[in-house]
């Protein structure tokens, strides 16, 4: 790995006007090209708007957000996004569901008209790795909560993004269902390594997915803990059954217990 690649420098951000909700405040966080980075803490906390400083939706109303050297002054195009809800087009079928970035996405826009066969093969690779051959033509009311969400990744990859942004991405689905798609998930980052962010509830997930968790404080979020998770890939599911994973799972909820603590002072709203 490289030098940093995302880079954020004491930065805060306040929701509204003065005397509004000061949801991150001093952030620090540097992470390495190809780093998946797991994002946890409390409801409430800054999770969600963390990646939105990042991916440059919000600007921080102090310090500095720094991605592949470059300030981030508004949205980047870099990024892909999934979240809990998959919100798939119901007019469109997963193929065209997975097409869309590529029709809005400069630059991938001009290349996609005149070219248009060569990145529908490519949708349907990629929704082939997640398993979804045969589904191509099928619309989002025709497939499962997981299959939409499959599709949902799918979409967030397709322009090749180097920055992958998951909000809770598999918060709504079954145990099972989930567990497929870390499986899916850790397939695609080990053959592409996109730099990623994973906001979630589920200590598992993080612990199964991540090189790197951090435990954000009770609002104003602040990163309260760092914990560093170091076992080989690719991790199989029975991973969870090992005593160093359990360890672990058991030290990072010790680390949210104690950020969930409502601070006496330092804190605005
Ligand atoms: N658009 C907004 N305007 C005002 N306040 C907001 C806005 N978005 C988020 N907040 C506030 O900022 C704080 C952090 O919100 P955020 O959504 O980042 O938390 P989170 O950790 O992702 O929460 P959860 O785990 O419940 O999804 C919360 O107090 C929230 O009410």
């Amino acid at each position: 790995m490289s030098s940093d690649f995302i880079r954020i420098d004491k930065a805060s951000l306040t929701y509204g006007e003065e005397g509004g909700v000061l949801a991150l405040q001093d952030i620090d966080l540097t992470l390495k090209q190809g780093e998946f980075l797991a994002v946890v803490g409390p409801s409430g906390c800054g999770k969600s708007t963390l990646l939105k400083l990042i991916s440059g939706l919000r600007p921080p109303t102090g310090g500095s957000v720094t991605v592949s050297g470059q300030t981030v002054t508004g949205p980047l195009k870099i990024v892909g996004m999934a979240f809990q809800n998959p919100t798939l087009l119901p007019w469109r079928t997963a193929l065209e569901n997975v097409l869309l970035p590529l029709e809005v996405v400069d630059p991938h826009r001009r290349r996609f008209r005149a070219d248009r066969r060569t990145y529908e093969n490519k949708a349907r690779k990629l929704l082939g790795t997640v398993g979804l051959t045969g589904f191509e033509d099928h619309y989002p009311w025709q497939l499962s909560g997981g299959m939409q969400q499959r599709v949902s990744l799918c979409r967030a990859l397709i322009h090749e993004p180097a920055l992958l942004m998951l909000d809770e991405p598999f918060g709504a689905l079954d145990t099972f269902t989930r567990e497929e798609l870390w499986e899916a998930l850790q397939a695609l980052w080990l053959e592409r390594r996109f730099t990623t962010l994973l906001v979630t509830h589920d200590l598992q997930e993080a612990a199964m997915l991540a090189d790197r968790i951090i435990v954000i404080s009770h609002r104003p979020g602040r990163i309260s803990a760092e914990c560093p998770v170091s076992f080989p890939r690719p991790r199989a599911l029975d991973l969870r059954f090992a005593p160093d994973f359990n360890a672990l799972l058991h030290d990072v909820r010790a680390k949210i217990d104690v950020a969930r603590q409502v601070p006496l002072s330092g804190g605005a709203a």
